[in-house]
Order: C-alpha cells, then structure tokens, then sequence
C-alpha cells in the first residue's frame, strides 16, 4: 500500500485574513475618492446563533474599515414593515450593501423579502436576477459561502479544471450557488442529497467534496477517495458528553486518514463568508459608482467575487 502524504489542514481564518487585508486596501483607496462603502444587516427576532453572526459582521466590517449599520427588529414586525425598510435602504445612496439575516420568522415571506433587495446592494446575491446571472457565468454580487469556498479551493488546489466535484446538498444558499461556482471554473459538478440513491459511492469519487447538508459528521473516511479536497460548509451544534460542541458535515478526526487537504469546523468556511460579505459590499459600492475612475480597482482583485 502507498504511503498518503500528509493531510493539509486548510486555515479559513488566514485565508479570511488576506481577503480583508485586499478589502481595506481598497476601502481606503474608494474613501479617498469621496464613496465611504456602508453596509446595512437587518435582524430580525432574538435567534441567538444570529445574533452571533450579526455581531461577527459588524466586527469585521470595522476593522475593514466599512460602515455598518444595524437594523434589529422584534420578532413579530411584519411584512409590510420589514419591506418599508428594504426600500427606504434601496433607495439610501449612502447605503452600498443590505443584508437580511437568516431565517426570517416564519409569519415573512423569505422569498418575497430576498427579492425586494435592490439586485445591486444584494451583498448575499440571493435576489433572482443575481441568482440568474451567476448561472449564466456572468460577474454578479455572489452568495458569500460559496464564494469562499472556492477561493480556499483555488488557494488549496491551483486550477480546477476536469477535476471532479461532488455538492453535498442543494440549498439556495449554498448547494446550487457552489454547483454554478464549480461549473464555472471547469469541474464535472455533481450535486447529490438527501434522497439521493447511492450517495457514498458517488461521494467516493470525487477529487473535491464540498459537504453542505446539516447533517453532523456525515461525511467519514469510507466516503473519501484517497487524496480528496474536503470543505466542509456544515456548522451544527451538538450536545457531547454534557458540553455543547460545533461540528461539521464531515468527521474530521476519520476523514484526516483519507484526505489531501480539509476545512476545520470552526476555523474552515465560515470566516471566508464573512471575509467574502466585506468583499462583496465593496463590490456593491463599485456597481453604484460606476463613475468612479477604474484605478480604485486593485489590479490582481477582480471587481466581484465570483473572478
Ligand atoms: N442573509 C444571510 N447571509 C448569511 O451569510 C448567513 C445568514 N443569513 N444566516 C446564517 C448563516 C450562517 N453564517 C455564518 C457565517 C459565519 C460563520 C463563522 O464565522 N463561524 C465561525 C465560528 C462561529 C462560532 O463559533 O459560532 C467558524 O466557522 O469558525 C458561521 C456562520 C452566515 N449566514
């Protein structure tokens, strides 16, 4: 039997890091041309996990040097209301970039708020006319999760054309997004899923697992080809021997003995989504400043973040 190489554990935070290094830098360089970039984040009731996450993207923009502002809401606004705000937020000049936390209450249509997101300030590219665009292969404001997971794929792997990749999961936010991502940089993309049959075994051949269906440790060894890229976009919380601990989608201490590089939970994907909100809030702000001179962009980083 051949000897495996050492398994690349890849470091999201370091890789998030150089993301918001490339954002400030270009935040400073949009200010010094009169645009400050802002960033709206609408929550709406008392989810504490949001709360957290909100919180983290408010932290981030600063130190990136975007404004943020937050918009917290009870959770028994309605929907009339919360769409009063998206609009008067649309039609803020000030504001680059609206995001509104999910999920919704279930009283709110999450659909129909998504799609009240001016396509142009829409920082989670979840508005239809982004959607389509992304699966047209045009350059569009891209969902953050799977924009990140591509870059660290890109960082882990160099070029990703011919190679096989297998999305665990189909969810709008992540699964397809990723599934466009992937088709776009050349990859045979396979996505499978809950009612999959056979799902190990088309698991098992891929040369990229990109694990994104909340199911704790779904994902182990067996499921692996020898020399796998595994990302890991799970973040569940689970009750172990009495302490609440956040895992993934995939069993890290199995998967390790198989694979050629792996995101940790926490560490992994999620600092890259936040890392790619600032990025994309920036590249919002370009998209209502067209006028500004073309020297604002940072040469080697592409205007959005699906380049
Ligand atoms: N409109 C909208 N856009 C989103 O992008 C969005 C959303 N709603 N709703 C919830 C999910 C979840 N999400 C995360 C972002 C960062 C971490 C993150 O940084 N996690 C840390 C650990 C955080 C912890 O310890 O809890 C890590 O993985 O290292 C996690 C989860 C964005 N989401």
């Amino acid at each position: 039997m051949n000897a495996q190489a050492p398994v690349q554990i890849i470091d999201g935070k370091a890789a998030a890091a150089r993301v918001l290094a490339e954002v400030s830098a270009e935040v400073q360089a949009m200010k010094a041309r009169g645009v400050a970039p802002a960033l709206a984040v609408i929550l709406v009731g008392q989810d504490p996990a949001s709360q957290v996450y909100v919180r983290n993207k408010v932290l981030r923009a600063e130190e990136c040097g975007i404004r943020s502002l937050e918009f917290r809401r009870p959770a028994e606004t309605d929907e009339a209301e919360l769409l009063d705000l998206i609009h008067n937020l649309n039609a803020d000049p000030d504001v680059h970039g609206i995001l509104v936390q999910l999920p919704l209450p279930d009283h709110i249509d999450e659909a129909r708020v998504l799609q009240a997101v001016s396509p142009l300030k829409d920082v989670d590219g979840f508005h239809a006319e982004n959607v389509g665009g992304l699966s047209q292969g045009r350059e569009v404001l891209t969902p953050c999760t799977p924009a990140g997971c591509l870059r660290l794929l890109q960082d882990s792997c160099g070029d990703l054309a011919g190679k096989h990749a297998v999305v665990i999961g189909r969810s709008n936010i992540v699964g397809k997004p990723m599934a466009a991502l992937l088709l776009k940089a050349h990859c045979s993309v396979t996505v499978v899923h809950s009612r999959s049959a056979n799902l190990k075994d088309l698991c098992r051949q891929a040369d990229i697992v990109v694990a994104a269906v909340g199911r704790p440790r779904l994902v182990d060894a067996d499921w692996l080809k020898p020399g796998a890229v595994v990302i890991d976009v799970g973040i569940n919380r689970i009750d172990e021997g009495g302490r609440s601990r956040l895992v993934g989608d995939v069993d890290f201490d199995s998967a390790i003995a198989r694979a050629a590089a792996i995101t940790p939970v926490p560490g992994g994907v999620g600092p890259m989504t936040i890392a790619f909100l600032m990025k994309n809030t920036l590249a919002a702000a370009r998209l209502q400043h067209s006028d500004l001179p073309a020297t604002v962009q940072h040469p080697e980083a592409p205007c959005l973040s699906i380049s």
